[in-house]
């Protein structure tokens, strides 16, 4: 839960994302509604429901984007789900109550890892004490652990190796715990699986051969582990799903009944029935125990190129009252998103070549060129909005990427030759369709 007022929530996300007013401030005002319900005496906060929203616009111009840094800022649980994945098959009949299941796990996970957080200070403490154990051994004097203790902290010991008895953090269950369509897991790979799962498979151990410096992160994930108890973070978890939890239906639009000719209109409006009682609110049973859907702020997307938002069902209508559009992205967006972000990709490749002591840096010309070459492979390939950029960037950067490291102490400066150089040149939308790739 945050305090921030939506015009600072909206600041917030402009760091990251260019332009879409509308849908910034629409979220900015569904997040600052749930601190307002918070505010609420018992028997009115719970009459009142969020207002879900329904994000319009072509992709890759933001919507998951916006929704996902939305949900970070609030330190909410999120998932994200396509819709049409209920209608294919061998998901036919899938149970859609399988989204609050996987909300639930990715709550879990990122309620341990503030948990985790919050407990370090504390954890730190016990596992210098493990360190010291391990260097001087069990019988050492106090006065003598002091002297280990001093070493510890100004660095002298890193490079020692010790042998630590260390939780055994090698996942058994493989990918089980994969949450689908959500490739990497929906944390994005910020937790190690087999760490989280460690303690529930029994605290199985083994003997590690570490250095003092690689074995504190270890030790510390270790011990904040035992500061947690598993109950208490299910129950945090569970109470965050219910009252903070986002989902993210992505192509809601592909679920309309009418959105083309061919069959299958059937399952698609019987998807849209599935999920009707998730938006207006039920209980789901989960293995960690129920959960209320009816806080849970749900954000539909799509492109409704061919269908119309009134082609859903009136009831699912009804439930997302907040309408907004967002438009496709023009070449100067492309600029600004290129250089303005906090996480622009010209910062990411200059970062990304700095680790091999090669300084790149970009002209006014040269990003002026990539945003231009990705509007252009825009219009005459397929639209895929700032995904473009992706694609051209790697490949204006490819020959770089490949011999950086022989090239360390060089300075490369990304110009108009740089860019047309290393795209070759572009004859027509033949050329164009080799950024497809
Ligand atoms: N307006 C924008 N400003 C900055 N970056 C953007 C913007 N729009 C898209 N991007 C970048 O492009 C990528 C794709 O955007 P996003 O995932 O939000 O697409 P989308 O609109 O949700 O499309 P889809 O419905 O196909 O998933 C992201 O990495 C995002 O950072």
């Amino acid at each position: 839960m945050t305090d921030l007022t939506p015009r600072e929530i909206v600041s917030e996300l402009d760091r990251f994302i260019i332009g879409q007013k509308d849908a910034k401030r629409a979220v900015a005002v569904a997040l600052r509604n749930r601190w307002r319900r918070k505010q609420l005496g018992d028997d009115l906060r719970d009459e009142v429901y969020p207002k879900n929203i329904l994000m319009i616009g072509p992709t890759g111009v933001g919507k998951t984007e916006i929704s996902r840094r939305l949900a970070k800022l609030a330190r909410a649980p999120f998932i994200k789900v396509e819709a049409t994945k209920f209608t294919e098959v061998g998901y036919v009949g899938r149970d859609v109550e399988q989204i609050i299941r996987d909300l639930v796990d990715t709550a879990i996970m990122q309620t341990r890892e503030f948990m985790r957080e919050d407990v370090k200070a504390k954890a730190h403490k016990a596992a210098e004490e493990r360190v010291i154990t391990a260097i001087a051994g069990t019988e050492a004097r106090d006065s003598t652990r002091e002297v280990f203790r001093k070493k510890l902290k100004s660095g002298e010991l890193d490079d020692t190796v010790i042998e630590l008895e260390v939780t055994d953090t090698s996942n058994p269950m493989g990918g089980m715990f994969d949450i689908p369509g959500q490739p990497g897991g929906a944390m994005g790979g910020m937790m190690n699986l087999g760490d989280l799962f460690g303690k529930a498979m029994g605290g199985r151990t083994v003997k590690k051969r570490l250095t003092v410096a690689e074995s504190y992160d270890v030790l510390i994930g270790e011990e904040a582990d035992k500061l947690l108890d598993d109950e208490t973070v299910t129950r945090v978890a569970l109470e965050s799903v219910e009252q903070n939890g986002i989902v993210f239906l992505d192509e809601i639009d592909k679920v309309c009944a009418r959105s083309d000719a061919r069959g299958g209109d059937v399952s698609r409006e019987g998807v849209q029935r599935d999920l009707l009682p998730l938006i207006e609110g039920t209980t789901v049973s989960t293995k960690h125990g129920p959960v209320k859907t009816d806080h849970i702020l749900f954000i539909a997307s799509g492109a409704f190129h061919i269908a119309k938002p009134s082609d859903l069902l009136p009831e699912l209508q009804g439930r997302l009252p907040i309408r907004v559009n967002l438009r496709a992205l023009s070449e100067q967006d492309f600029i600004r998103i290129l250089t303005e972000t906090d996480n622009a990709l010209t910062r990411q490749y200059t970062a990304l070549m700095g680790t091999e002591e090669v300084e790149v840096t970009f002209t006014e010309e040269g990003i002026a060129a990539l945003a231009k070459i990705a509007a252009e492979v825009n219009q005459s390939v397929e639209n895929i909005g700032a995904r473009r950029l992706y694609t051209v960037m790697e490949r204006v950067f490819e020959e770089l990427s490949f011999t950086a490291p022989d090239r360390g102490g060089e300075a490369v400066v990304v110009d108009a030759k740089f860019v047309s150089k290393n795209l070759g040149e572009l004859g027509g939308s033949n050329d164009l369709s080799r950024y497809v790739l």
